[in-house]
């Protein structure tokens, strides 16, 4: 694996070494991604997203004015209008330049599970609608095969009307016999996600997981599922900051992962 050095040196604050990484992972990823051509720019989701935006801001209003960034929810249109940046729409921009998006975890080849917060059917088209999409995160979600460390499964956004059949479904015939309808936490009931829809956390064998677009496409086309949270061979790299101040690159280089470690300086 090449070694670079150069990774953004960041001043040790309180931030914890978990929080420390995310940074690491967001402010390495502008820098590399970032550019000042780059006009329109999709925002994505999750703890690791706020740090992506702080960067963009240090970018400096007179590279910021002409930009417009798009949200792949209610968080991240948040953070977009807080930060004071010009808010767009996919309906207006189908085509973004780059975005930029957290992950519930990567595979070797690149391969992500999404959705943990919800999000995964407006972060899929922003990441569809992308010429580059990048990935950022912290260490925890560097892994060989999809469920290894994020375990609730994978999450499957699902018309109300059909969550029971669609639940059934996943349990009895795709083989996930521990699948659940995500509860709220602060909320009698369950998530309800940005588009007013359900979503079912179904766990798979590491066999299945193995091979994220066959289950993909079997959950796909059960009927009143509206998107599921595994991103096949979308990601054109993933950044993950380390507890060391090092940053791991895994990127596609003529459809093969290639992965770097930036030191750093
Ligand atoms: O897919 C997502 C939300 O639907 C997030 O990108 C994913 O959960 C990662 O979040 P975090 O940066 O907090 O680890």
């Amino acid at each position: 694996m090449p070694v670079l050095t150069g990774a953004v040196p960041i001043a040790t604050t309180t931030l914890s070494a978990i929080e420390q990484s995310k940074r690491l992972a967001a402010y390495t990823a502008v820098d590399k991604h970032i550019l000042p051509e780059h006009k329109v720019i999709g925002i994505g989701s999750g703890s690791t997203v706020p740090y992506v935006v702080e960067r963009i801001v240090a970018q400096g209003r007179e590279l910021n004015k002409d930009r417009v960034f798009i949200p792949t929810g209610f968080q991240s249109k948040e953070l977009i209008v807080m930060s004071n940046l010009n808010l767009g729409d996919v309906d207006q921009f189908p085509t973004i330049d780059v975005t930029i998006d957290g992950a519930d975890e990567v595979d070797l080849d690149l391969n992500c599970i999404k959705g943990g917060g919800a999000c995964h059917l407006r972060e899929k088209v922003l990441a569809e609608a992308a010429n580059t999409f990048i990935v950022v995160a912290d260490y925890r979600k560097n892994a060989e095969y999809l469920g290894t460390n994020f375990t609730p499964g994978v999450p499957v956004e699902v018309v109300p009307f059909a969550y029971a059949q669609v639940l059934r479904k996943l349990r009895d015939v795709l083989g996930s016999p521990n699948a659940t309808l995500r509860m709220a936490k602060a909320k009698a009931g369950p998530v309800v996600t940005d588009n007013s829809n359900f979503v079912i956390d179904a766990p798979f064998s590491r066999e299945i997981m193995k091979d994220p677009s066959t289950i993909l496409a079997k959950i796909k086309m059960l009927t009143g599922v509206v998107e599921v949270g595994l991103f096949c061979d979308m990601a054109q790299a993933a950044y993950f900051g380390n507890e060391d101040g090092s940053v791991t690159v895994k990127r596609k280089v003529e459809s093969k992962v290639v992965e770097e470690l930036i030191l750093p300086s």
